[in-house]
Formats: structure tokens, sequence, C-alpha cells
């Protein structure tokens, strides 16, 4: 098939991590006949220093003409000084607004060999595999902001048909896996959790086949380190939702590791790893680029439909991952180029077995 995938690499090990994401898709390109064109575009500090804003009106416009976009990182301590009139960060959210992808798929797993890694006890990370659908496009992140000398304000703000199209997302995808559904909220709180929790509920009732719970996001917050095991699909706002896959990357022993697929009705999907810039590793080769190519492999399966591709780029982190060299976050001394080096090597390999 042919493919037009616009890259943007954004700040900090974004590009790195990116580069490797790029090699390995042009791989899966090249030993199954497709033709995938890549354009990089900018966004983040990098457009702010060469366009003067972190989303150029170029870069949304050639995202939403491509099939997918695939996105390293953005933001650093370059852009960071709180008075600063622009941020980097604005030109991602701009992004998934402008794409309209309100549902992050933020898969969380543990390898065996990891394991050690986690601070967890390796009895509590036997079965961990949970999918945490993260609204995108709404909440804190996107209300009215206000600042006045001594006061400030983010309004948080859900409507009954941001949280539905969530919601169904997430019942949607526990079909295909164990059909459990945790809805994580403050509803004892925040009148938005209210909102929530009642919209979920009642949209439960549509999917009779997936049991829902629901959770406090501070006993959440506590759930996922005593019994990670017990979630199947975790649906939960946009805030929550950011912090506490920051959480579980800890269960699977390193941020490096996750990836995400954001989706929305229309027709292109964001990947983007969930980790940073990492300013305190960037230049240097040293980030995991694991969680980029197996962003890539989310591109491949929900904006291309290309199943056998994207399970032959995640077999090949595993391999790359039960026997390889690993980088310095895995514990080992290897850097982006080795890992991603050991991950084409096996996708290799896969293709002379096969052959
Ligand atoms: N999606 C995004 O673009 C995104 C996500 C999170 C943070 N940020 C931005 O990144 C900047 C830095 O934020 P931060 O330091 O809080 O979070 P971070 O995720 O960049 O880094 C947190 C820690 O994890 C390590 N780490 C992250 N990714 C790694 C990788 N691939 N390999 C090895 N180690 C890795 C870093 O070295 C650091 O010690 C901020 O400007 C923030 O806004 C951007
Ligand atoms: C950089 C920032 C805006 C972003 C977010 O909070 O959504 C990041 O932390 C993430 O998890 O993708
Ligand atoms: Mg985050």
């Amino acid at each position: 098939m042919k493919a037009n995938i616009a890259i943007l690499p954004g700040d900090g090990i974004g590009p790195e991590v990116i580069a490797a994401a790029v090699d390995v898709l042009a791989d899966v390109a090249r030993r199954h006949g497709h033709e995938f064109a890549f354009a990089e575009h900018a966004i983040g500090g990098i457009a702010i220093d060469t366009h003067g804003e972190p989303l150029p009106a170029a870069t949304l416009a050639a995202c939403k003409a491509a099939d997918a976009v695939l996105l390293g990182a953005v933001g650093g301590p370059k852009w960071s000084d709180p008075k600063a009139p622009v941020r980097p960060e604005q030109g991602l959210l701009a992004l998934r607004a402008g794409l309209g992808v309100y549902a992050n798929l933020r898969p969380v797993s543990v390898h065996p060999r990891l394991a050690g890694l986690s601070p967890l006890k390796n009895e509590k990370l036997a079965g961990v595999d949970v999918l945490f659908v993260r609204e995108l496009t709404g909440g804190a992140y996107f209300g009215a902001k206000t600042r006045s000398a001594d006061t400030a304000t983010d309004e948080t703000r859900y409507t009954v048909a941001e949280i539905e199209r969530v919601a169904r997302r997430a019942f949607e995808l526990a079909r295909g896996r164990r059909r459990h559904v945790t809805s994580v909220d403050k509803a004892n709180v925040m009148e938005t959790s209210r909102l929530w929790r009642e919209t979920i509920t009642r949209i439960a009732s549509d999917y009779p086949d997936v049991q829902l719970e629901h959770q406090l996001v501070d006993s959440m917050a506590m759930l996922l380190l005593t019994r990670p095991a017990s979630y199947d699909v975790v649906v939960t706002e946009n805030l929550f939702g950011d912090i506490l896959t920051d959480e579980a990357a800890a269960l699977a022993g390193s941020l490096g590791l996750l990836p995400s697929a954001s989706l929305g009705e229309g027709r292109v999907g964001l990947y983007e790893p969930i980790h940073g810039s990492a300013p305190d590793i960037a230049g240097q080769g040293l980030a995991n680029p694991l969680g980029a190519i197996l962003s890539a492999a989310l591109l491949l399966r929900h904006s291309l439909h290309l199943d056998a591709e994207a399970a032959a780029v995640e077999a090949a982190v595993e391999s790359a991952l039960a026997s390889g060299e690993l980088t310095r976050d895995l514990g080992g001394k290897a850097g982006t180029s080795d890992l991603a080096g050991s991950v084409r090597a096996a996708l290799a390999a896969q293709r002379r077995e096969a052959a």
C-alpha cells in the first residue's frame, strides 16, 4: 500500500527516537512491498525558534492531509520560562485538538526480562496488561485560563458528548480484550466527575457483556501499585490519564518504553511515545527508542490497518528486549542506535525465517 506519514520529531530526544522509528517503518515498507513517504514538519520549541509559533499552519495542514502522524516530543528548558508568551506544549495540544483525536490509547505491559527494573515486587507484575484510554481533547487542558497578579484559574469542563464518545471507544476496545472497564474520576468532589460517572454508567448499558467498575482517582493511584494485574481497560479524563500513565510506566520499568495512539472520528491518527523530550539525556544518543518504535507499530495497526506488519514490529521489540543490548534506562549500556539496530535485526531475522 501507499501511505503518506507526517513526521514531527520535535525537541530534545524527539528527533533521536523518531529517526529510529522511521528506520523501522522504512524496513517494514521495503520488506512487505509498501510505499511509505515520510515528510518532516516543525512542532514545539524548534518551531517557535524557526517559525515563531509552536504549531505552524503548514504543519497542521500537512498532518490533516497525511494518512498518519508520528511525533517525538516537545518542550525543554530553553522554552520553559513561566513568563514565556508561547510554549512548545501549546503546539502539541493544538495538534491534538486540530486532528480531533479525543481518545489516547496507552497500553502498558511488563516484559519478563524487565520486571527487576520496576520498584514493585515481581509477583505483583505477573499478568499486567492494562490499556489506558485517556480523554485527550477536553478537561482542564482546554478550559479557560485566567491569571491576575495573585490568582490563577484553569477551568475543567466536560460535555456529555465528549464523555460519551470516549466511553464508547473504551467499551469497544474492552470487547476485544478481557471485557472489563475501570472508569476513574473524582466524583466525590468534582462536578465534571459526577457528569463523567453518570454518562459512563448510562453508556455501559449498551455494553452488557462488559463489566464496569468506578474508582476514585486517588485510590486508583494506590491500587495501580498494589494490584496492577487486575485492570483491563482504564478510561479516564485528560489530566488524570496523564498522571496515571506516567505512574504506570514504573510498572513496565521505564517511561521510554510506552507508546500511544490518539484516535478520533477523523481519518488521521496521531502516534507518539508517552515520554517527553528528556532534556537530561538529549543529544547523547542514550534515549530508549522503543516507545517511539512501538508507537510506529500502533500506527501500522490503527491507521494503515497493517495488522501483520504491526505484530511483526512488536515481536521484533520483544526479541530485542529478550536478548539484545539494552539502553541505560533499562539497566544496559547500549545507545539508541544499538537498541534500534537489535529491533531491525530481529525484523530481518523474522523475514528470513518466514522465507
Ligand atoms: N508528548 C510530549 O511531547 C511530552 C510528554 C511529556 C513531557 N513533555 C515535555 O518534556 C519536557 C521534559 O519533561 P520531563 O522531564 O518532566 O519528562 P520526560 O518524560 O521528558 O523525562 C522524565 C524522565 O524520564 C527519562 N526518559 C524519558 N524518556 C526517555 C527515553 N525515551 N529513554 C530514556 N529515558 C527517558 C528522562 O531522561 C527523565 O529522567 C517538558 O518540557 C515537558 O513539557 C513532552
Ligand atoms: C507535554 C504535555 C502537554 C503532554 C500532556 O500532558 O498531555 C505530555 O505530558 C503527554 O503525556 O503527552
Ligand atoms: Mg504526560
